[in-house]
């Protein structure tokens, strides 16, 4: 046999699944059913023997999609002659579409993940529609890996289902096929493991039918047609024999393996089989990563898309590699390029520079949008390491930067993102930027600065107490005699901030910048010879009126703390929630990310990216549509992967205690005093100065408290650092910390109708969940209603948070992983969230009292509340 074609093996289409592909998506959330049979039609003439259906979205009414679709193709003759998989992760989804299948329908999946009677359940629903079943190695303690696991699941579902009266022909095993090549050790085997379990299951479960879905395999290799294709087929014809008999691949898309090439043959077999590796200084990882390249432009299809451009003369493919982010052929066509001038260097100051010039106009004027600019700059990246060895070789200094900028995320602080991505517009505009990372002491920042002669320094913070840090690095700056700029980034700094606490510490020119948008045009009118005075001056003038605006606004509109709790938010505690169903700690280990992913709020992560707009409209968007959807479209891939092979987990934890309020106090747990702060501004009549100690009876009521973290993300955030990628760091950064806000979003979900109880039937879409129309509020320390952060350390203590979950606190309050929410639970029904704002020293005095705290301590907590 030497193709997959030629035996008895099943394809399964899988266009026609939401989750999987982008296109079908559109279609679906457009609401263009006539296009969506297409595709499926198209599936069934490309060669599909199965259609997998599957209408798995957080914003659609997956039951609707699903039986509306179903009941369409079921009147198509072209396409109801092939079964369908009704495909979902949840059960009411499956069994809706189960009602409208006409022929024999396949259920995918069910799994013993939640154990044997659950399992049997849905298993003996299949069995009352004459469904086959795909059963999922997937058991009590989580997805099968390793060949054993695979065989001892499948073995005990088949023996369950078997035992029950279900037809050994009907149960299909999915032993899960995960990605090899990903560089991590422990993946090496995944390829053998599945092969082998295959054999074994065969002998164990007769007549039972195993698939798999190929594409994680190869997603070492996305963006690379050819090699995923020959991998895929190269997989099929070793698993095949070994018994694989179905399978979700795009037919059209697999190779004769007597065709494929030897050389990637042999090396894609190699890393499939695990085997040893042909010489000692490559793995055949290394090996088949190192030649892929070279096949990534055969294949048909691309090498008609390219041909046009790829004819183009070396400089003009340079830009426009740069321009589109492609980087399948840039180390080429930057070594025809070296070999065409003098000298190295000048590949990068002339065609190199050249072509991120144009990205750069084009991002200045709006044409351009950063994820684009993220993956130009990851092609720059790797033409420049391919010249590099050259440009030492030949002992040149490297490329003259326009500047040379030291960034810094400050001392506490573990975030980010934006100065990333900062940097990296920066470095696409010809700037030198030497990242010292995050948790920067002042001392490393000011030696760094000096040591290497910069021009200006960055500094970036996204939580509140790295102002205070961000002052205490101008004020060295001042001490040390510096004169270089200080530019001021990141999420709560502002141009108040900086204008009244920053500049006055440091005489030298001290700058806020809004976004990544503005970093080039700062640095480079800053490094200007004719506009660097005219700006510094302008900026220093426009921070003096900030100060003096701000001190004519005085403390007059503050009401003294005794007037502001005479004037305190009475709740009616007739409302107040029963006591919970389940107090106390309850502590989630490994919460299942494809539960988490519905959960997302994807606004906020286009917002990471500078793109504005709300999710899913932005997708349409006239202006940002595209590179929104190209964005969106990079991040579900991600997802999947993510969640395939369990890169990330989350933990978690949350705990209802009986508490009581004591003036602005709430005592947690008989023993805990957690102190609030209270709005001191003045209201109008009939508005309260509120403070969350108000939501809380004076006896015998609750509240509760949770974290939650995801871990696991710095294995791959030094392979993508590694490879200079920026762009996908970015991208995961930014989907962890979408999976921590889902996790805390689906935690207090689990508290109200669960744990708690008190909102036992509460139905509310994840559009709901978002505008926070639940019931309760979990405010979070360090957010405008409690805005002390120094308040996480006694929650994480009530909690057990740093045991149970692993997550820490730095020194400023962060929390680590990055990647975690963290706060408190009121059950109140007229609990929401407010502002403190401004507070007066006579609320300070008495806060730092109640804390058991130095004044000046406390003061500097609250600093952002005294300005
Ligand atoms: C930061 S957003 C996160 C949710 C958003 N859907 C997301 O995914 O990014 C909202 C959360 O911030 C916190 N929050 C918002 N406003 C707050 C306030 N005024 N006081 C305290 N916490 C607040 C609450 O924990 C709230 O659930």
């Amino acid at each position: 046999m030497t193709t997959p074609a030629s035996t008895q093996f099943v394809n399964v289409g899988e266009r026609t699944n939401v989750t999987g592909s982008a296109a079908f998506k559109k279609l679906i959330m457009g609401g263009d059913y006539v296009k969506a049979v297409e595709v499926a039609r198209q599936q069934v003439e490309n060669g599909a023997q199965v259609i997998d259906v599957n209408m798995d979205e957080g914003l659609l009414d997956a039951e609707l999609a699903m039986t509306t679709f179903l009941k369409l193709i079921a009147a198509e003759p072209d396409i109801a002659r092939v079964p369908v998989m009704v495909d979902s992760s949840k059960w009411d989804v499956i069994e809706a579409g189960l009602k409208c299948v006409s022929g024999k329908p396949i259920v995918n999946s069910i799994s013993m993940k939640e154990g044997e009677e659950a399992f049997l359940h849905h298993a003996r629903k299949c069995r009352q529609y004459g469904a086959a079943v795909v059963v999922m190695a997937f058991d009590e303690v989580g997805q099968a890996d390793t060949k054993d696991r695979k065989v001892e699941i499948c073995e005990r579902a088949y023996k369950l289902l078997v035992a029950d009266g279900f037809s050994p022909e009907d149960i299909i095993f999915d032993p899960n096929i995960f990605a090899v090549a990903t560089g991590i050790e422990d993946h090496n085997n995944y390829g053998v493991d599945f092969i082998e379990a295959c054999k074994e299951i065969r002998k164990r479960c007769p007549h039972a039918h195993i698939s798999g879905g190929l594409s994680n395999l190869s997603f070492s290799f996305r963006g690379n047609e050819p090699v995923r294709k020959a991998m895929h087929s190269i997989f099929l014809y070793h698993a095949i024999p070994a018994g694989m008999d179905m399978g979700i691949v795009n037919a059209g898309q697999l190779d004769v393996y007597d065709t494929i090439d030897p050389e990637l043959r042999e090396a894609c077999e190699d890393v499939i089989l695990n085997r040893p590796a042909r010489s000692e200084d490559e793995t055949p990882t290394e090996r088949l990563i190192a030649i892929a390249e070279r096949f990534r432009g055969k294949d048909a299809v691309a090498e008609k898309a390219a041909e046009e451009w790829r004819g183009w003369n070396v400089v003009k493919r340079l830009e426009h590699a740069l321009v589109k982010g492609i980087d399948a052929y840039v180390v080429d066509d930057t070594e025809e390029c070296r070999q065409q001038f003098a000298r190295p260097i000048e590949v990068i100051e002339g065609p190199l520079m050249d072509g991120m010039n144009v990205v750069g106009d084009l991002f200045g004027s709006g044409k351009m949008f950063l994820p684009q600019v993220v993956k130009s700059a990851r092609v720059m990246k790797k033409a420049v390491a391919h010249l590099l060895p050259f440009i030492e070789a030949e002992k040149e200094a490297g490329a003259k930067a326009k500047g040379r900028i030291i960034m810094a995320t400050v001392k506490g602080d573990v975030h980010d993102i934006g100065k990333n991505i900062v940097g990296v517009v920066l470095q696409c505009n010809g700037y030198e930027v030497i990242d010292l990372g995050v948790m920067v002491p002042w001392m490393t920042i000011l030696q760094a600065a000096n040591e290497n002669d910069a021009d200006m320094i960055g500094l970036s913070g996204l939580i509140t107490p790295s102002l205070d840090e961000m002052v205490t690095v101008a004020a060295e700056m001042q001490r040390t005699n510096m004169t270089m700029p200080l530019l001021i980034g990141g999420a709560t700094t502002s141009k108040v901030h900086t204008a009244l606490r920053i500049a006055p510490a440091y005489e030298g020119p001290v700058v806020h910048v809004l976004d990544a948008s503005r970093a080039v045009g700062v640095a480079s009118t800053l490094l200007s010879d004719t506009q660097r005075d005219e700006f510094v001056r302008k900026t220093a003038a426009d921070y003096h009126a900030v100060r003096i605006a701000r001190e004519g606004k005085g403390q007059n509109d503050l009401a003294t703390i005794d007037e502001a709790r005479a004037n305190g938010f009475v709740a009616d505690f007739a409302l107040k929630p029963d006591a919970p169903k389940q107090p106390g700690t309850h502590v989630f280990a490994d919460w299942p990310l494809e539960d988490l992913r519905d959960y997302i709020d994807w606004t906020p992560f286009f917002r990471a990216w500078e793109l504005a707009g709300n999710y899913p409209a932005i997708l349409t968007d006239p202006v940002v549509g595209e590179s929104a959807s190209s964005l969106f479209a990079d991040a579900q891939t991600m997802l999947d992967t993510i969640i395939a092979e369990k890169w990330l987990t989350a933990k978690g934890i949350a705990a209802l205690w009986p508490a009581h309020s004591e003036g602005d106090d709430v005592i947690v747990n008989g023993d805990t005093r957690l102190a609030f702060l209270r709005q001191q501004i003045k209201k109008r009549e009939g508005r309260a100065n509120m403070c969350l100690a108000d939501f809380v009876a004076p006896q015998d009521d609750w509240m509760g408290g949770f974290a939650v973290g995801i871990h696991g993300m710095d294995p791959h955030i030094a392979r993508f650092k590694a490879e200079t990628d920026d762009y996908n760091d970015i991208l995961l950064k930014a989907l962890a910390d979408r999976l921590a806000e889902a996790f805390a979003e689906r935690l207090h979900l689990h508290v109200r109708t669960t744990l708690w109880g008190y909102a036992e039937g509460e139905q509310l879409t994840n559009e709901a969940l978002i505008k926070e129309q639940y019931r309760g509020i979990r405010p979070a320390p360090g957010y405008p209603a409690c805005p002390d952060h120094s308040l996480k350390p006694i929650l994480f203590d009530l909690l057990g948070a740093q045991e149970k979950t692993g997550i820490t606190l730095t020194e400023s309050f962060a929390m680590l992983p990055t990647a975690a929410v963290s706060g408190f639970y009121f059950g109140h029904p007229e609990a929401s969230y407010f502002g403190v704002a401004r507070i007066g020293p006579d609320q300070v005095a008495d806060y730092a009292a109640r804390r058991g705290e130095e004044l000046s301590v406390t003061e500097r907590w609250l600093r952002p509340n005294l300005d």
